[in-house]
């Protein structure tokens, strides 16, 4: 996969003049050396990993104990329910409703109509109108948060349709239970008074790169099968890319595999966001991270000149017609200007030279498909990504990326691209890691404000000014 300095936008960092030069540039001038990972986990811990339940507690893993979530005893204090973290994204809106199992005697007394139809509506169905979705199949049972044991409910709507969500809401009567929702994302500035307006709503605003990781430290905890990667036949081939077949090809991507991945001793590692635009983020410990580079080209890019180009009107139908399609008829690769591989600088032909660099010529124009138009987006768009990861992954001495966002919802393609560029470019050092609960953590991360010292200290400072 070809470097594409020209697009990337990195802050603070030190760029090697000659990245991906592998065989001219020699060892002082490329990237800082990695120390190879571990690739294999002992088989008996990923078997006792698979063999748990997808959902059941890990907690004597490193991240859970520096979490605030112990399997402490109901508290009294907690806030009333029902409980829902909210991130209003620069595209999708997540809502993540926790339900509790067991409802205790004073809820129960206290429980009205309105509470018992909010869970039903919610817990019952997997479409609200006609763009809410319910990911039944990312549900979390057995969650434990301030010690109250339930279920984990992953919703997600176009932020474009807040006005519709907050109607409902009223509808449902949802604003005379709830006088304070937790939120991130962009939208809970943008969108505050509207929820005050509306519904009488509060939004406790919560910074959406801190509810980012606590989502993801808690969701992986709670998840022995969190995290993943894709697996190449040969990682050998990979790296070398001795592969019968271009690595774009639906045959090469065809043949990578998902794995369970034991993240149990995660630090440090890079964060890849990838929503409407795109955040990495250096995570050293849960409280000690900070946000290294980030591009505009992200998620809602790739949706944005797919509609343009082709005409659709869904990112799932952008994904669709990008699996059927072949980008080469696009891009201009690096055989169809050296007519084969660049030797010398280790630039085999089949790697992508210039994305879209085949678009200048009317004629191929005329023939381009509408399945290969998106393929050379969701690949151009994912090249540079990949690019400003391994980039920064290498400055900062850093093996493990994780990239999650809801740009990786239901786009296998994307994750085995960086899968293939995260290994080939770093010659097996980089690790490209995944997380199935892609675009949540950071609704998820709210909703454990809920549990943490700063509601506590919240609450204790909003009694006292009262008093
Ligand atoms: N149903 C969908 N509708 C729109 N975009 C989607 C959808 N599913 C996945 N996506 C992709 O996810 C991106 C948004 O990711 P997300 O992590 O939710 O970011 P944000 O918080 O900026 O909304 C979109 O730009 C698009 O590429
Ligand atoms: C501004 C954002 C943090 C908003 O998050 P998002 O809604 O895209 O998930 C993100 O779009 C971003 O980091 N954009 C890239 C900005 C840049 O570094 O060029």
């Amino acid at each position: 996969m070809p470097e594409q300095a020209g697009i990337i936008t990195i802050h603070q960092m030190r760029l090697h003049r000659c990245e991906g030069c592998l065989a001219a540039c020699g060892r002082q001038r490329r990237a800082t050396p990695l120390s190879a990972i571990p690739r294999t986990i002992p088989r008996t811990r990923v078997l006792q990993r698979a063999r748990r339940g997808p959902y059941t507690q890990t907690m004597s893993k490193e991240n859970c104990l520096k979490m605030e979530t112990p399997p402490t005893p109901p508290d009294n204090e907690a806030p009333p329910m029902p409980w829902f973290g909210m991130d209003i994204g620069g595209t999708l809106t997540k809502l993540v409703y926790f339900e509790p199992r067991e409802t205790n005697r004073r809820e129960l007394d206290k429980e009205t109509e309105v509470l018992k139809n909010i869970r039903r509506y919610l817990t019952r169905n997997s479409a609200y109108g006609k763009t809410g979705r319910r990911d039944v199949h990312l549900q979390m049972d057995n969650v434990t948060i301030r010690g109250r044991r339930g279920t984990l409910h992953f919703i997600r709507f176009p932020t474009s349709e807040v006005g519709a969500f907050l109607q409902l809401a009223r509808s449902k009567g949802m604003a005379d239970l709830v006088n304070t929702i937790y939120a991130t994302g962009g939208g809970a500035y943008k969108f505050e008074e509207d929820f005050i307006k509306e519904v009488n709503m509060r939004l406790s605003k919560m910074d959406e790169l801190d509810a980012l990781i606590a989502g993801v430290l808690f969701v992986d905890c709670m998840n022995a099968q969190e995290c993943y990667y894709w697996a190449p036949p040969d990682e050998q081939a990979v790296h070398t890319h001795v592969t019968d077949s271009p690595p774009y090809s639906e045959a090469a991507l065809s043949l990578y595999v998902r794995k369970p991945f034991d993240f149990s001793s995660p630090y440090p590692f890079l964060l890849v966001n990838i929503g409407s635009g795109v955040s990495v983020l250096v995570v050293n410990a849960p409280d000690d991270y900070y946000r290294v580079s980030g591009t505009s080209l992200g998620g809602g890019t790739f949706l944005g000149l797919c509609c343009l180009l082709t005409g659709c009107s869904s990112f799932e139908e952008a994904i669709a017609l990008a699996a059927s399609g072949d980008n080469t008829t696009v891009d201009k690769l690096v055989r169809d200007i050296y007519g084969g591989d660049y030797a010398r600088f280790g630039l085999p032909g089949d790697l992508v030279a210039s994305s879209f660099g085949q678009m200048c010529s009317a004629e191929r124009r005329a023939k381009v498909s509408r399945a290969d138009l998106a393929r050379a987006t969701v690949v151009t768009i994912t090249n540079n990504i990949g690019s400003i990861a391994r980039l920064c992954a290498s400055n900062e001495g850093i093996e493990r990326v994780v990239f999650c966002g809801n740009f990786l919802r239901v786009n296998p393609l994307s994750m085995k691209l960086l899968s293939y560029a995260m290994s080939y470019w770093s010659r097996g050092a980089l690790k490209a890691l995944f997380l199935e609960h892609e675009g949540y953590f950071g609704a998820v991360g709210c909703l454990l404000h809920l549990d943490s010292k700063v509601h506590r200290r919240k609450q204790a400072e909003a009694a006292t000014a009262d008093r």
